[in-house]
């Protein structure tokens, strides 16, 4: 199985800490970049890990989490190589690796309940890039 980064703020470390078990229990690496508690934190720092991991290779792909899932995938998409993609639903997250090849998950926790939560990550991490058009439209994200 694949090694996935995973990071959050102070509001998304309850909702991180379930995305961790639940790549364990589906075999995966877990490189958990922090925050580690509840106490406030940025999320910037932690979007940035994330997305440096991702684009340096040294994790296939990562999941961010904040309060809203906004300001954390900002930051992970300030990463030259990192493509994050805040999904309110399982679709989204489809569609988000089958037309954009999303190597990044980005999630509020304030916003989207815990099965929601899981149906996103299964999406993301379980659909293909479809390739062909969006390929193209992919590398011009990367030019
Ligand atoms: O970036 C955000 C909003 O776009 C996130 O939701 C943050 O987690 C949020 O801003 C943190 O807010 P707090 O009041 O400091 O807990």
């Amino acid at each position: 199985m694949s090694v996935i980064a995973i990071g959050s703020d102070h509001a998304g470390y309850v909702l991180k800490s379930a995305v961790a078990d639940w790549l364990k229990e589906a075999g995966h690496e877990v490189l958990d970049l922090g925050t580690n508690g509840g106490e406030s934190v940025d999320y910037p720092d932690f979007g940035r890990a994330v997305g440096e991991a991702v684009a340096s290779g040294k994790a296939e792909k990562g999941v961010v989490v904040c309060g809203s899932g906004i300001g954390i995938s900002i930051a992970a998409n300030r990463v030259k190589g990192a493509r994050a993609a805040l999904c309110m639903n399982g679709l989204m997250a489809r569609l988000s690796r089958q037309h954009n090849d999303a190597n990044i998950l980005a999630l509020g926790e304030r916003l989207i309940g815990i099965e929601t939560a899981r149906d996103c990550l299964n999406e993301f991490l379980n659909t293909p890039f479809e390739g062909g058009r969006h390929q193209r439209r992919v590398d011009k994200l990367s030019a």
